[in-house]
C-alpha cells in the first residue's frame, strides 16, 4: 500500500545508523552479544534459539514463542542489511513505546490506589530483605502481588489496543444474536482483533474499569476464558518481547518503590483522560506522577 509509518528523515537516520554498525562490525570483527550479532550469526545460518530449553517465565502475562520453523538450521532466505536493519529498527519500535505505556499507567494505577501500592511496597520490603538488599532475578520471578498489578495494568490500559491478521481460509462467522448478519471472510481479508475490546468486556471481566489485581491472584487466573486476555497477541505471531517486557518493568518498579511512594500532583489528571489525538494508549495531558521519599529514608 506505499503507506509510511515514520517520516522520511527518522526513517533514514535509524536505517543508516543500522547499517553502519553492521558494516563496522564487519570490517572490525567486532561482536556484541545483542540482537544485531544474532541476526548477522542468523544470516550465516546459526540457530539462535539455543537456550529455549532453559526459558523461565516471567509472569502470567508473558506468551511462548512459536516452535514454529525453528526446527531447522537453514535459512529460507537470504537475510540482507536491509532486513537487519528493518527487523532492528521494528524492535525498537515496538519495544519502546509499549513498554513506556505499560509503566505510565502502572505508575498512574498505583497513584489512584495507595492500598495496592501499599502492599506491593510490602512485598518489595520483604523481598529486599530475603535478598539482603540486593535484588536477584529468582526474587523478582517470586513476586505473585507485583505480577497481579502487571497483568491487571496490561489488561486495563493494553498498549497495543489491537492486532491484525489476514484471512487464509474462507471462513463464516455466524450471528450471534437475532437481527444480525453472517459475516463471509474471504481469503486475504484483513481482520482487526480488538485487545481493548476484550479486556474491557464485562462479560470477561466484569466490572472492567475497575484496576482490581486480584483478577490475576492464583485461584482467578485460571477461570480467565481462554483468548479474552491478550496483551500481547496469540499464535506463532505473538510479541517476541513479552518476557523482556515484563522483566523490565518489573525491575524499574522494584527499584523504584523500594525507595520511594508515587503521589499524586497538581498536574495529575484523575480520572486520566485518553488522549482522541493518538490510536494508542496516550493519558489526554500525559500522565504525570510525583515521586517522594519513603519515610524509612527520611
Ligand atoms: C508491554 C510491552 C509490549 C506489549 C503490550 C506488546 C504487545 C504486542 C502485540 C499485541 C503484538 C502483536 C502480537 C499478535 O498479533 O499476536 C506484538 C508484536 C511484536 N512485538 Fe511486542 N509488545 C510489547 C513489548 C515488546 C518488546 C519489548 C519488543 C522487543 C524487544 C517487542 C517486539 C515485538 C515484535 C518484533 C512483534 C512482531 C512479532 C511478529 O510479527 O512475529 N514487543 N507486541
Amino acid at each position: 500500500m506505499k503507506l509510511k509509518l515514520f517520516p522520511d528523515d527518522i526513517y533514514i537516520f535509524f536505517m543508516e545508523l543500522i547499517k553502519d554498525t553492521i558494516k563496522t562490525r564487519q570490517e572490525q570483527g567486532i561482536v556484541r552479544p545483542d540482537m544485531i550479532n544474532l541476526l548477522l550469526e542468523a544470516r550465516k545460518g546459526k540457530k539462535i534459539d539455543d537456550n529455549s530449553d532453559q526459558t523461565v517465565e516471567t509472569g502470567f502475562a508473558t506468551v511462548e514463542e512459536s516452535s514454529i520453523h525453528t526446527d531447522s538450521t537453514k535459512p529460507t532466505k537470504e537475510l540482507t542489511d536491509l532486513d537487519i536493519a528493518a527487523q532492528a529498527l521494528g524492535f525498537f519500535f515496538a519495544g519502546f513505546d509499549s513498554v513506556s505505556t505499560l509503566m505510565s499507567f502502572m505508575a498512574y494505577e498505583l497513584v489512584v490506589n495507595p492500598d495496592v501500592q501499599k502492599r506491593l511496597q510490602d512485598e518489595i520490603d520483604d523481598a529486599l530483605n530475603e535478598c539482603n538488599g540486593k535484588l536477584t532475578y529468582e526474587a523478582l520471578l517470586k513476586m505473585k502481588y507485583m505480577d497481579m498489578i502487571v497483568c491487571e495494568t496490561l489488561r486495563k490500559w493494553p498498549p497495543s489496543i489491537v492486532t491484525d491478521r489476514v484471512c487464509s481460509k474462507p471462513y463464516t462467522i455466524e450471528p450471534v444474536n437475532s437481527g444480525e448478519n453472517p459475516v463471509h471472510l474471504k481469503v486475504g481479508d484483513a481482520i482487526f482483533i480488538p485487545i481493548v475490546g476484550l479486556h474491557r468486556d464485562p462479560k470477561y471481566f466484569p466490572n472492567p474499569d475497575r484496576f482490581d489485581p486480584e483478577r490475576f491472584n492464583d485461584e482467578n487466573k485460571g477461570k480467565i476464558q481462554p483468548y479474552t486476555y491478550i496483551p500481547f497477541g496469540l499464535g506463532p505471531r505473538n510479541c517476541i518481547g513479552s518476557r523482556f517486557a515484563i522483566l523490565e518493568s518489573k525491575t524499574i518498579f522494584f527499584s523504584m518503590l523500594g525507595k520511594f511512594n508515587f503521589v499524586a500532583i497538581d498536574k495529575t489528571q484523575i480520572p486520566v483522560k485518553l488522549s482522541a489525538k493518538s490510536f494508542n494508549m496516550v493519558g489526554e495531558n500525559g500522565i504525570w506522577i510525583g515521586v517522594e521519599s519513603r519515610s524509612k529514608y527520611k
